[in-house]
Parts: structure tokens; C-alpha cells; sequence
């Protein structure tokens, strides 16, 4: 119901407020059947953002319910009070994204299989770490006919092999799952200042669509592509070399090194996912999810202000202590999707393809130091990009 019925419902006495309901509604431009509704798990710096601009479209969109559930990993706040309790009295998350009002129509929950429970649209938006678990709750739990989205950066490692995460939901879950990435520092598009986000998808363009519909304002353009992995691929692999160019600063090289860890790290993102599915197409690269998001990472994300810090303390303090330190409650993903690329590597025999990942893994783990970083950039590339390519795909093939 939209905020013009709603208050026709609570205002006017019974028997005309039945009446006028039945009318169309002046506020919808026509009398479409609302059938979609949506719901956020997760509720994240990222996912505080994403509800808000969901929730703005849904107000707008004839085909939404108004309506946008988030689903909260409930934790109390210093004040003693639930974090779930303060959204819903301020329609503001004081903790992930203060400052920033979440849209009225935006209904914080902390019961996980109450928050998914009507809606056919789910949007996944947590630390990736926890979706395995987030999954098992909800199998059996959710409409059948649901769609979902994945906006999460990051990967999961089984003994079959390396899991993309819009995989894990769909397996799990039994659903279709596209994936939205992009150069996309969640703080800014709260502040509604342009930027750009690419919608990826294996075969239901009319689904991707409609996420693409859901999503998009004048400030937030998103577009989609049929290259569900690669799209995937770019927002994950992207954090380790955010990583990287974290240690380049910490190590007060400039800008020229940053570059070139950026140059680096772009040619072994490309490599490896080729390597995991030849399918993923190079034009991803040039979408937001690609080389766009890349540069906003190296040069403001979390990864980067992370591995800044360790690299100035000369890795002598541990990435959890500093992430804890410095963000807040916030998760970094780029040091764990580091030792999942490694397993990868490890695994398929093709560490020695990948100095700059493994790299990072190795400083990460305390194994080298981060001057380690730049000495990598020092080596003379053993390969061409396209050598590399056919290799990776030769490889594939083989396994
Ligand atoms: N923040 C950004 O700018 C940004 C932008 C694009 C994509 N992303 C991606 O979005 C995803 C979510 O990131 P975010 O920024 O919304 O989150 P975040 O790092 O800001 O917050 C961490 C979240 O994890 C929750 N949490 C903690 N323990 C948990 C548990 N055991 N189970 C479930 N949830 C738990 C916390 O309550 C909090 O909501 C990540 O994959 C990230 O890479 C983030
Ligand atoms: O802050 P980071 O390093 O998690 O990066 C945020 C976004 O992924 C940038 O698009």
C-alpha cells in the first residue's frame, strides 16, 4: 500500500475508506498489480546504502510493494539499546551509515526467516564469510518463486573447488541469483554523488531488468551484461589488489608504483578468471565492476585503508587487530579472499603465474614483509596478458 492509501486507510471512517480504496490510486500512474517485493539481507555499511536506494524506487515504482524489509544481525549498541530498535525510531543505522536517513518505508528486522519470508525480490549484502551460514537458514524458508541478487564481493573455497557466491545462493536456495558490482564506495552513494554499478546475469535478462529498474536513480546508473561470473569475478578479485595499493601507501611509494600494482593486479584479475571460467568476457573488464571499481578501491576503499596501516606499522600489528581498530565493526574482504585465491592457485599449480596475489597472500599471512609488494613489480613479466589468457584457458581445459 502506498503512503496516499495508507493515510485514506488511518483517516477517513471505515465504510468510505473501503470505498475510495477501491478506486485506483491517484499516486500510481496506473492500476498495475503490485507484484514484487523486496528484501535486504544484510544491513552493512553497503547494505544500509542499497536499501535506501531500493526504497526510493519502490515508492516511485508501480510494481513494488513500498515496503523494503532489512534484515539485521542484531548487536547492541553502547547505549544498551538494539541496533534494530534505533533504525526503526530514527530511520538511520547509527552504526553502519550514520549520518544518512534510510527512506521511511524502510523497516529494519532482526528475524532473519521473517525478513524473506513474503518477498520474491532478495537482495544479498553481507561479508561474504557468513553467507554459507546465512544460506543454510534460509533453504526452505523462501518463496519459490523468488529472484535474487547478490551484491557481495567474495568468493568461498570447497573441496570441489572455488565457489562464486551468487552460486552458493542459487544452489542452496534454488533460485535464480544475477549480481550488482561496481565502483560503488557505499558512503558516497549516500551522499547521492554519481557513480555507476554493473548488473551481471547468466540467462534471465527480463530478471536482470528489473533488478536494474530497482536500483537505478539519476545518480546511480546501472546497466547489465550477460557475464554473471565475470562481473562477479571483478568485485571479488578487486579487493586484493586494494590490498596492494594499501601496502604502496602505507610504504609512501607514489603514485607511479600505485599504477603499477594497479596495471598488475587488473592483468592477474583477468588471467584468473579466464582461467575459472573462459566464458567471462574482456569487455567486463571495462564496465564499472572492472576497471572502474578497481581505481576506487585502490585509492579509497576499507582494503586499502587497512593494508595502508599495516604496512606502516611494518606488519607487525595483525590485520583483525587493525580492522577492528579502524573500521568500526565493518569487515574487510580482501585478506581472506587473498588465502582463497592462493587455495586456488595452490590447488591448480599456477602460483608462479601470480606474483601480485600471491604476494599479498604472503604478507598478509606474515610470510614476507610488505616491501615484498614492490619488489614483485620489479620482476620482468615471464608472460604476455594473451599468453597468459590461452595458458589459463589451456589449463582449464586440461583440469
Ligand atoms: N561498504 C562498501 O563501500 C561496499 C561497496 C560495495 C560492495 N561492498 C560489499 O558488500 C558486502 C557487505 O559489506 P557491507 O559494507 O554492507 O558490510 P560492513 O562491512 O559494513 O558490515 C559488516 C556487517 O556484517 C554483519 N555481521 C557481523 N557478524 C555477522 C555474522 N556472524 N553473521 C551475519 N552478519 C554479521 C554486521 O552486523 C554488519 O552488518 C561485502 O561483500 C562488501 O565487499 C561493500
Ligand atoms: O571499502 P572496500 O575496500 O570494501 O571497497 C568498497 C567497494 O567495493 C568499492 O566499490
Amino acid at each position: 500500500m502506498c503512503f496516499y492509501c495508507l493515510f485514506v486507510f488511518y483517516s477517513v471512517p471505515p465504510p468510505f475508506a473501503i470505498v475510495s480504496l477501491s478506486f485506483p490510486c491517484p499516486l500510481r500512474r496506473n492500476n498495475d498489480v503490485i507484484m514484487y517485493k523486496v528484501t535486504v539481507v544484510g544491513s552493512g555499511n553497503w547494505g544500509s546504502v542499497a536499501a535506501k536506494l531500493i526504497a526510493s524506487n519502490t515508492l516511485r515504482l508501480n510494481s513494488f510493494h513500498d515496503e523494503v524489509r532489512m534484515w539485521v544481525f542484531e548487536e547492541k549498541l553502547p547505549s544498551g539499546e538494539k541496533l534494530t530498535d534505533v533504525i526503526n525510531k530514527t530511520n538511520e543505522n547509527v552504526k553502519y551509515l550514520p549520518g544518512i536517513k534510510l527512506g521511511k518505508n524502510v523497516v529494519a528486522d532482526p528475524d532473519l526467516e521473517n525478513a524473506v519470508k513474503d518477498a520474491n525480490m532478495l537482495v544479498f549484502v553481507t561479508p561474504h564469510q557468513f553467507m554459507e551460514g546465512i544460506c543454510k537458514r534460509l533453504a526452505g524458508k523462501i518463496r519459490p518463486d523468488a529472484e535474487g541478487i547478490s551484491l557481495i564481493k567474495g568468493m568461498e573455497v570447497k573441496k570441489e573447488g572455488p565457489c562464486m557466491i551468487s552460486t552458493l545462493i542459487s544452489k542452496r536456495l534454488g533460485i535464480n541469483c544475477s549480481v550488482l558490482m561496481g565502483a560503488n564506495i557505499a558512503n558516497e552513494i549516500a551522499m547521492e554523488k554519481f557513480s555507476e554499478a554493473t548488473v551481471g546475469y547468466s540467462k534471465n535478462k527480463e530478471a536482470a531488468e528489473r533488478w536494474v529498474q530497482l536500483f537505478r536513480t539519476p545518480y546511480f546508473i546501472v546497466t547489465d551484461v550477460q557475464d554473471v561470473e565475470g562481473v562477479e569475478l571483478c568485485g571479488t578479485l578487486k579487493n586484493v589488489v586494494a590490498i596492494a595499493a594499501g601496502f604502496v601507501d602505507g610504504l609512501e611509494m607514489g603514485n607511479n608504483t600505485k599504477a603499477a600494482i594497479m596495471r598488475i593486479g587488473l592483468n592477474e584479475m583477468m588471467v584468473f578468471s579466464k582461467m575459472l571460467f573462459p566464458s567471462v568476457k574482456e569487455s567486463t573488464y571495462f564496465e564499472s565492476c572492472g576497471v572502474a571499481d578497481l581505481i576506487t578501491t585502490c585509492l579509497g576503499g576499507r582494503n586499502r585503508k587497512v593494508g595502508e596501516a599495516y604496512a606502516r606499522y611494518g606488519g607487525k600489528r595483525s590485520f583483525d587487530e587493525l580492522e577492528a581498530e579502524l573500521l568500526n565493526g565493518q569487515k574487510l574482504q580482501g585478506v581472506l579472499t587473498a588465502l582463497e585465491v592462493h587455495e586456488v592457485l595452490s590447488d591448480r599449480g599456477c602460483v608462479h603465474m601470480f606474483p601480485l596475489f600471491s604476494a599479498v597472500h604472503a604478507i598478509s599471512a606474515g610470510r614476507l614483509p610488505p616491501s615484498a609488494i614492490v619488489e614483485i613489480s620489479n620482476e620482468k613479466p615471464r608472460y604476455t596478458l594473451h599468453y597468459k589468457l590461452r595458458e589459463a584457458v589451456v589449463f582449464h581445459v586440461k583440469k
